[in-house]
């Protein structure tokens, strides 16, 4: 019998008597994201849809008995805190977590600073306020309040624009391998916008705001679902976006329960439909950019990437249509003579030739298109790249990496590592098949495999559903260059996209090692 693996998340938090926030979203959203919610209950409230009408907390004896239960039975891949009663039931907590570190390893925290309910009720004394500071925020992995909460804990005024949002993100972020998400939960407007800084990644998160009046437990069901993704292995920036998605689908089928706000519900499929995913930019409201050109032939085949024009006329001879020129390290002069004669083999050729990296002489040689890495998208004047007709490529390994390429419509995206590779140093794990299945099915724009590719897994890729398979070595350290072209041409031909099998949830975690990020760097 196949018995799934469902990691273990606590949620320390408060009980909702009306089963729409707290520890009862809480439960709901480890569920949703594959995991096995275990609680410790900090408080009750007697609350419904439409107000918070009495809060008590627990005794500590009772705090510390539920987490002595769950620490000799249940431990934790991942803990989340949301509302924690008062300061001394924050400091029972935070010895609890330091506690398990030692007995269980590292295991990432995520905090949902809850100073008060959407409704308005205080849940937190200047007492609380000041331990959240001092001790539960520097111990977090993530950190996940909500504009007004992120203003009081960082001591400062309300924020009113987005320059103020990103300063206190900055200012919450206690080391530099903390996340912060400062949620826009608490505002209005068409798009839903959190201001995300991890180690990863930073920018704004964009959604369309779902339009229902029932987003009740939304923040905890976020900080939970991050808590969920953070124990299945994915790094901090992905956990977020994940929630995020999984929120957005929490909310499109939320309900009315009572006169008031009604819950979200989050359910398993969240990351199955490309419009969850946000984008992501540097600016709250990036400004409108005009699409890149389609590909002249979409099914790019066998992509051959080569790192000189000897090498661009020799797989042309050979029959490849698509060429990657990927030169590192030289002289501009170089560079130009060998840009120019491949774009005009490559012309000649009726091949689409793609320039990596150097995206002026790609311009000013009247090249096909460029492909560029994400960490090249800072520097690259990508409007006008558009506005020549260049067609792009770009690189993609993680959720953040996706989120940031779609906005920028580019030509095709890469997927990769698929298998590991010598030919580039990444900190990325291999992505697979699975991941290469999931991104080829969930977008719907070309997506080519790249990393490990050769004769025994090209057809895999294809029948993945790459658009195409993107090689080095295969071809440029062959003892025969010609053949295997017409072997890995051969088995490209033969290979159909398989799309039988069923979307994958959600692709596998990007980075190797697992998520053992806490406290303290
Ligand atoms: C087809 C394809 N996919 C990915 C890459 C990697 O590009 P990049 O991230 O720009 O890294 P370098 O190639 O510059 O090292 C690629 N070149 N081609
Ligand atoms: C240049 C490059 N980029 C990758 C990515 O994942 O972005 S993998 C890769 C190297 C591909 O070379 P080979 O076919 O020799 O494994
Ligand atoms: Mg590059």
């Amino acid at each position: 019998m196949n018995i799934p693996y469902r990691p273990i998340v606590w949620t320390i938090a408060g009980s909702d008597s009306g089963g729409g926030a707290g520890i009862q979203a809480d439960l709901r959203a480890i569920d949703a994201l594959h995991c096995h919610g275990a609680s410790v209950i900090t408080a009750l409230t007697a609350q419904n849809s439409t107000s918070v009408q009495r809060v008590e907390a627990v005794s500590p004896t009772m705090l510390n008995a539920q987490c002595q239960a769950l620490a000799a039975d249940l431990p934790p891949r991942a803990i989340k805190t949301g509302m924690l009663g008062n300061a001394a039931h924050l400091m029972h907590i935070v010895e609890w977590i330091e506690r398990l570190r030692q007995q269980h390893g590292a295991h990432p925290l995520v905090v949902d600073p809850v100073l008060a309910a959407s409704s308005g009720h205080s849940f937190a004394d200047d007492a609380l306020l000041q331990a959240y500071q001092t001790h539960l925020l520097p111990a977090a992995c993530v950190l996940t309040p909500n504009r007004q909460e992120a203003a009081r804990l960082a001591g400062m005024p309300p924020l009113h624009t987005d320059h103020d949002v990103e300063a206190c993100a900055r200012r919450l972020q206690y080391h530099p391998q903390q996340t912060v998400v400062i949620t826009g939960g608490d505002c209005t407007g068409s798009q839903s916008q959190d201001y995300l800084l991890s180690p990863q990644a930073q920018g704004w998160l964009n959604l369309p705001r779902v339009d229902t009046p029932h987003s009740h437990g939304s923040g905890c069901s976020f900080a939970s679902a991050i808590a969920a993704a953070l124990a299945h292995g994915h790094p901090a920036a992905d956990a977020v976006i994940l929630a995020k998605m999984a929120v957005q689908q929490g909310l499109q089928h939320s309900y009315a329960a009572g006169s008031g706000r009604g819950p979200v519900h989050l359910s398993p499929g969240f990351a199955q439909h490309p419009g969850h995913l946000p984008a992501l930019s540097l600016q709250a409201t990036p400004a409108p950019m005009q699409a890149f050109p389609r590909l002249s032939n979409p099914d790019l085949g066998l992509y051959v990437i080569v790192d000189s024009a000897d090498w661009v006329a020799r797989v042309l001879r050979a029959g490849v249509r698509t060429v990657q020129l990927r030169i590192k390290n030289q002289s501009t002069e170089r560079l130009r003579s060998e840009i120019r004669t491949s774009v005009q083999l490559a012309a000649a050729a009726g091949a689409q030739l793609f320039i990596n990296d150097h995206w002026q002489l790609a311009l000013e040689e009247g090249a096909y298109g460029v492909h560029l890495g994400q960490e090249d998208l800072m520097q690259a004047d990508l409007p006008r790249l558009a506005a020549a007709g260049l067609r792009l490529g770009l690189s993609s390994h993680s959720y953040w990496e996706v989120c940031r390429a779609l906005p920028i419509q580019p030509s095709y995206l890469a997927c990769g590592p698929v298998f590991p590779t010598t030919s580039k140093q990444m900190p990325w794990q291999a992505q697979g098949l699975h991941n290469l299945y999931y991104w080829c099915q969930l977008l719907s724009l070309p997506v080519i495999a790249v990393g490990g590719l050769d004769s025994s897994n090209i057809a895999a890729a294809r029948q993945a559903g790459a658009a195409g398979v993107a090689l080095i070595r295969a071809v440029t350290e062959s003892r025969d260059p010609e053949a295997t072209i017409q072997r890995l041409q051969q088995a490209i031909q033969t290979a159909q996209p398989d799309m039988q099998q069923p979307l994958p949830a959600w692709a596998n975690p990007c980075l190797p090692g697992g998520n053992t990020l806490s406290a303290r760097g």
